[in-house]
């Protein structure tokens, strides 16, 4: 694709070292070294205590400790009570291994310690590679973004996601598109971001399909976690704007789950954005090799078996009203004008799991 001769932007690094391929977890002790760290406190969740301690045990006397108790959304309190245990630790370095709620308990601790954070991601959700934070205090998520948080060394191993459930890959991995799907279309898009977007969702078109037909085959784990590390650089480096919006509000206001909410809008926020973005639209169906993004990306989830309705998910019918509203509120940035009609039929056909329109 060339560059439009009107095209300018700005275009920041940020610098986080990744250490990428099956296996690549042996590296774990050169790399703890490499941050300087003789007291890491391993972070996990409850359900990855098996995995934490693996960490630990890989880099013996530097572990500081375990603390296992991450959960999605960060709590206020949970954020507290791990500051506290990293302090009582004098821990000097966090490893967080597992998904978003994970990396999302370490941002939390660095913003306030400045820690270094070294990320083993096994979703393929990448806040790793953001500097994006998110903390919920009495029922209300706010996110902020800061330098502090952005972990300095990823290892992605795609031997540690053969666990991750097939359902939830495949949702973890669409959530991971919507990052780059939106970034095609950012205020501050630009030309490095919209090529890793590109191919971002080039790579998880093809490997989630891959995985549907041979979860544990260690190539399709690659192909999605190298799709997911390019993701998540996009949603770290440029604005996201309708689908994420909405998918705040429905997981922030209702609960609702974050991979199949992500599904489940993504194809309808395309559909939506689709006549004031064209490019971007190009763009995303030939990633998917469709000749439509939005149909292209609902064709996909549907063929991968994922939820594709609100309804299914547990929004009740009687708040798309109130979401609609809630949506509205604080303005942000978006390729077409936010317009309360058809925000609001947009929902309607999330939550009934038609097609997009
Ligand atoms: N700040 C940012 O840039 C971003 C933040 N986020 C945030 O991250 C959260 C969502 O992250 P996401 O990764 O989807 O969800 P979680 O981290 O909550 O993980 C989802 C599920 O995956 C399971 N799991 C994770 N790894 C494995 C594994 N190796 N084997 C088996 N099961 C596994 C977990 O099981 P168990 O509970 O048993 O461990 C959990 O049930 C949200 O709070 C979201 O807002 C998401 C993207 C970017
Ligand atoms: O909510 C957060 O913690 C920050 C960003 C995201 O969750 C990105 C997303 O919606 O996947």
């Amino acid at each position: 694709m060339s560059l439009p001769a009107h095209n300018s932007f700005t275009y920041t690094s940020s610098a986080a070292r990744v250490i990428f391929g099956a296996g690549s977890l042996q590296h774990l002790v050169r790399e703890t070294d490499l941050l300087g760290a003789r007291r890491a406190l391993v972070l996990c969740t409850p359900g990855q205590r098996a995995e934490a301690e693996r960490v630990a045990a890989l880099i013996g006397e530097r572990c500081a400790g375990i603390f296992d108790q991450a959960v999605m959304h960060v709590p206020i309190e949970t954020a507290r009570h791990a500051r506290e245990v990293a302090r009582e630790l004098g821990a000097d370095c966090a490893i967080a291994i597992g998904g978003g709620s994970t990396m999302g308990l370490g941002k939390a601790i660095a913003l306030e310690s400045e820690l270094p954070i070294l990320a083993i991601p096994t979703t393929y959700a990448g806040s790793e590679m953001t500097p994006i934070y998110g903390i919920t205090e009495a029922g209300l998520k706010k996110t902020g973004r800061d330098a502090r948080v952005l972990p300095r060394t990823v290892i992605y191993d795609p031997e540690l996601s053969a666990g991750l459930p097939l359902k939830l890959s495949v949702t973890s991995g669409i959530n991971a598109m919507a990052h780059a799907a939106e970034g095609l279309y950012a205020p501050d898009a630009n030309p490095i971001m919209s090529l890793l977007a590109e191919e971002g969702l080039r790579a998880l078109a093809e490997g989630l399909p891959q995985l549907v037909a041979r979860s544990a085959d260690l190539a399709a784990r690659s192909q999605c976690l190298y799709g997911a590390w390019l993701c998540g650089t996009v949603l770290g480096n440029v604005g996201m704007s309708l689908h994420h919006k909405l998918c705040h509000t429905l997981g922030g206001s209702y609960n609702l789950p974050h991979a199949e909410t992500h599904t489940v809008i993504l194809p309808h926020a395309l559909a939506y954005n689709a006549p004031a973005a064209p490019e971007a639209m190009q763009r995303i169906a030939r990633a998917l090799g469709t000749d439509d993004a939005a149909q292209g990306v609902h064709a996909l989830a549907a063929r991968l078996q994922a939820p594709l309705s609100l309804r299914e998910l547990g929004m009740p019918h009687e708040e798309l009203d109130r979401c609609t509203d809630i949506a509205l509120q604080n303005a942000y940035a978006n390729p077409r004008p936010l317009e309360r009609t058809a925000l609001r039929a947009l929902l309607e056909n999330a939550w009934q799991g038609r097609a997009p329109e």
